[in-house]
C-alpha cells in the first residue's frame, strides 16, 4: 500500500491538503486525550464502582467559548451516559465516570462552539466594567431567537419557553438577570446550535471486578494437604483447610492445576528424570487416560467433590483460582485424537516444551497454527475455561502466557469476559516489559511482576514508583507473589523469620495485589544447592506441612490482610509516594486515598539482621500543613496511637521485634 496508490491524501493532512479537504477539517482540536492506550488500540482498565477521570485539552481559533460534553455507555447498551466537562484553564477539561459494572465500555469526546457562553461573559464583563450594553442586550435577544428557530423538533418546546422566558423580561435588570443567569446558559448549550460540533474518536475502557486490584491470592497443592507423605491429598482436605485460609484473610485460593497426571517422562524428586512408581510427577504435566484439561485427577476426589470445595470456598469468602496450563503430557488425550494440533519431528516425536534455560521433559506443547488447530484448538481451549467457568471457577492464573500468541489470548479473553464480565486472568509471565505490559492490554487483568528480584531500597522505590506511572498504571495491574513453587527467593535462603516479614510488609502494603505460597508462613526457604528452586519442591513430591510450626508468621500475615482490608489507601498499587528516611536500608513510603482521608505511611527496615534508625521526614506538606503542625499517629500493628510535633522524625527498627511499622496518620485536632 502506498499514498499514491490509495490516491486519498486527505487521510493524511499533514502530508499536504486541498481547499476542499481543508474546508471540511474540524476547527475545534481536541487532544491529548486520556486515560487511552495505544491511540485507543486498547481498553484502559477501570474497576467497577470507582471513579475514573477523563480529560482532554480542547481548543479552538479566536476567543469564543467552547462546550465539552463526556458521553460514555457500556458497549453493547444503545442509551449513552453524559458528564458536560469541567474547564480547568489553559484549555484542559475533565469529567468523572464511574462505572457501575465490569464489561467494555466506551466514551467519546463532545466540543462545540457555545455563542451564548461567549455572549454571556462578555455581557458580564462589560456590565461590571460599567460599559453600555444596550447593544449587547439586543444581540442577545437575537441569538435566543436564532437558537430557537433553528432548534431541533425535540427541542423546540423547550426553546419556545426560554423566548416567552426573554420577552416577559421588560425592565433592564429583569433581561439581564435573563442573559447572566445559568439557567439560560444550560438550556441553550443543551438544546440550542452546536456549531462547528466535533466528536473524539471512541475509546474504550475496560471495567473489573474489585478483586482484580485488590486481592490477596494463597496457593497450595491440594495433594499435599495431608498429614502423611505417603496419603495423596484431596479436596476434601482442602475443604476441610478452608477456614484456616481464611482466617489469615485470604480472598483466593489458588490451585495448580488438578488434572490426570501423564507417566510418559515423569519426573521425579527435584526435577529428577525419572520417577519411581509412587512419584506422583508434576501437575503440569497435563492429561493421561484419565483425561485432559477438563478432567480431574482422579486421586484428587470427583467432580463433586471440587464442585463442593468450590461452593464451600465461597461460603467462606474465597475464591478458588485454577492453573490454565497450554501444554500436554504425551498421554494426553489430544495427542491421539489430534495429532494435527502439534507439530511433529522428523522421527515422529513431538519436541518437548522448554522456558529457556529449564527444559520441561514431560510435557510438549500446542502449535497453534497448524492447519489443523484454526480455529478447531481454539475452540477446544476456550472450552476448556468455559467448562471450568460453569463449575464455578472465576479465576485463572495463566501458565507462561507470553509463550503463546497474543492474538489468541485477545480473542479468548474477550470472548469469556463478553459473557462472563466476572471472570479474571493472572498472567504468570517473567519475561520483557513489553511482553509483560501486551499481556496487560490484551485483556489480562493481573500478571506476576519482577517484584521477587527487587530488593535495595533504590530498585523497590523505582520499581513501585514505575507501577504508577504511564503505560503501566493503565494496562497493568502487579500481583507481588513473594514466593512461588518455582521462586524460592534468595534474600530468604538465610534472612530467617524478619527477612519474611519484610517480604510480606513489602508486597502486602505495596500493591493491592499479593500471592503467598504455602510453606511462606512458616518460614520455609531450604533451597536446592543454592539455586533459587525449593528443596524437595512439592511440584514433584507430596509435601504435608505443620502450620502451627514454631517461628511462624500466620499471625503477622493474618494482621496485615486486616489492615489491608480496612484501609482503602492499601487496596491497589496506585497511590505510592516515596518519602525521605536518611537511611539506605529503610524503605519509607505513603499510600494514600485521592482525598486524603485514607493515609498509610510504611516503614520498612531492608535488613533483615540489625537494628537500622533514621531521621524521617513526616510529610506535612501533603495535607498543606507548616513545617511545625501536629499529626496524629496510630500504629496499625499494635494499635499504640500518638501525636509526633514537627516535620523531622526520628525511627529506629529492630527486626527480631517487627522489621517494619505501618502508621495511619491524619493531622491533630
Ligand atoms: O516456565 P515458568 O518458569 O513460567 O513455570 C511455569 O511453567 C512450567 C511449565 O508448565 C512449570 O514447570 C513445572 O512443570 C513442568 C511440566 O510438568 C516440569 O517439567 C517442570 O520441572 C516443573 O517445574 C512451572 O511450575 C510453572 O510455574
Amino acid at each position: 500500500m502506498s499514498l499514491s496508490a490509495s490516491g486519498n491524501q486527505s487521510e493524511y493532512p499533514a502530508l499536504g491538503l486541498t481547499v476542499e479537504d481543508a474546508v471540511t477539517l474540524p476547527r475545534i482540536a481536541i487532544e491529548s486525550v486520556s486515560p487511552v492506550l495505544d491511540e485507543g488500540r486498547f481498553a484502559v482498565k477501570c474497576i467497577e464502582g470507582q471513579r475514573a477521570n477523563v480529560s482532554a485539552v480542547v481548543f479552538t481559533d479566536g476567543h469564543e467559548k467552547l462546550a465539552v460534553h463526556l458521553h460514555w455507555r457500556r458497549l453493547n447498551d444503545s442509551f449513552w451516559h453524559m458528564s458536560p466537562m469541567t474547564f480547568l484553564g489553559n484549555d484542559h477539561w475533565e469529567a468523572t465516570i464511574v462505572p457501575e459494572q465490569p464489561g467494555k465500555f466506551v466514551y467519546v469526546i463532545e466540543a462545540w462552539r457555545d455563542p451564548f457562553a461567549t455572549f454571556q461573559d462578555e455581557l458580564e464583563k462589560k456590565y461590571r466594567a460599567g460599559v453600555p450594553i444596550t447593544l449587547e442586550l439586543r444581540e442577545g435577544e437575537q441569538l435566543v431567537r436564532a437558537a430557537a428557530q433553528s432548534a431541533a423538533p425535540e427541542s423546540a418546546q423547550v426553546l419556545e419557553r426560554v423566548v416567552a422566558q426573554m420577552n416577559a423580561a421588560h425592565a433592564r435588570d429583569e433581561q439581564l438577570a435573563f442573559f447572566l443567569s445559568t439557567e439560560t446558559l444550560e438550556t441553550l448549550r443543551e438544546h440550542g446550535m452546536r456549531a462547528d460540533q466535533v466528536f473524539s474518536r471512541a475509546y474504550p475502557l475496560e471495567v473489573e471486578r474489585q478483586l482484580a486490584q485488590f486481592a490477596s491470592w494463597y496457593e497450595l497443592f491440594p495433594r499435599s494437604v495431608t498429614s502423611e507423605q505417603t496419603r495423596h491429598g484431596t479436596f476434601r482436605d482442602v475443604t476441610a483447610r478452608l477456614p484456616q485460609i481464611s482466617r489469615m484473610g485470604f480472598d483466593v485460593l489458588y490451585f495448580p492445576p488438578i488434572h490426570p497426571i501423564g507417566r510418559t517422562h515423569r519426573k521425579g524428586p527435584n526435577n529428577a528424570l525419572v520417577a519411581g512408581e509412587s512419584d506422583p510427577g508434576s501437575p503440569y504435566a497435563i492429561g493421561s487416560p484419565d483425561g485432559g484439561h477438563d478432567a480431574i485427577h482422579p486421586e484428587l476426589g470427583t467432580l463433586d467433590d471440587f464442585i463442593e470445595l468450590v461452593r464451600q470456598a465461597r461460603r467462606q469468602g474465597l475464591e478458588i483460582a485454577l492453573d490454565f496450563a497450554i501444554q500436554c503430557s504425551p498421554d494426553h488425550p489430544w495427542i491421539k485424537q489430534h495429532p494435527g494440533w502439534f507439530s511433529w519431528r522428523p522421527d515422529g516425536t513431538i519436541r518437548h516444551a522448554e522456558n529457556p534455560p529449564k527444559k520441561y521433559e514431560d510435557i510438549v506443547n500446542v502449535d497453534f497454527y497448524q492447519k489443523d488447530s484454526v480455529p478447531d484448538l481454539w475452540l477446544a481451549l476456550r472450552d476448556v475455561v468455559l467448562g471450568w467457568v460453569q463449575r464455578g471457577v472465576t479465576l485463572f492464573r495463566v501458565d507462561n502466557p507470553h509463550t503463546k500468541p497474543l492474538p489468541f489470548w485477545e480473542w479468548l479473553i474477550a470472548d469469556i469476559r463478553a459473557d462472563h464480565p466476572n471472570v479474571m486472568f493472572l498472567a504468570e509471565a517473567f519475561t520483557k516489559p513489553a511482553m509483560m505490559a501486551r499481556l496487560g492490554k490484551v485483556g489480562y487483568s493481573q500478571s506476576y511482576t519482577y517484584f521477587t528480584w527487587r530488593n535495595t531500597k533504590y530498585e523497590l522505590e523505582s520499581y513501585f514508583t514505575e507501577l504508577n506511572e504511564a503505560p503501566w498504571r493503565d494496562c497493568y495491574r502487579p500481583n507481588f507473589f513473594v514466593n512461588t513453587p518455582d521462586i524460592n527467593p534468595r534474600f530468604l535462603h538465610h534472612s530467617g523469620r524478619p527477612g519474611f516479614l519484610i517480604r510480606a510488609a513489602l508486597a502486602t502494603m505495596g500493591s493491592g495485589l499479593w500471592g503467598m505460597y504455602s510453606g511462606f508462613e512458616i518460614c520455609e526457604s531450604a533451597p536446592l544447592s543454592g539455586k533459587e528452586e525449593y528443596l524437595d519442591s512439592e511440584k514433584y513430591q507430596i509435601r504435608p506441612r505443620d502450620y502451627n510450626a514454631p517461628g511462624n508468621i500466620v499471625a503477622e500475615i493474618s494482621r496485615l490482610n486486616l489492615i489491608r482490608r480496612q484501609n482503602p489507601a492499601l487496596q491497589t498499587h496506585l497511590g505510592f509516594q516515596a518519602y525521605t528516611a536518611w537511611n539506605d536500608n529503610i524503605l519509607f513510603f505513603g499510600k494514600r486515598t485521592d482525598d486524603l482521608s485514607n493515609f498509610v505511611l510504611v516503614a520498612i527496615s531492608l535488613d533483615p539482621h540489625n537494628a537500622q534508625e533514621a531521621h524521617f521526614d513526616l510529610p506535612l506538606w501533603e495535607f498543606g500543613l507548616p513545617d511545625d503542625a501536629h499529626m496524629h499517629g496510630e500504629d496499625l500493628m499494635t494499635g499504640h496511637t500518638w501525636t509526633w510535633y514537627g516535620k523531622t522524625q526520628w525511627m529506629r527498627i529492630e527486626p527480631w521485634h517487627m522489621p517494619f511499622g505501618i502508621w495511619r496518620i491524619r493531622p491533630a485536632s
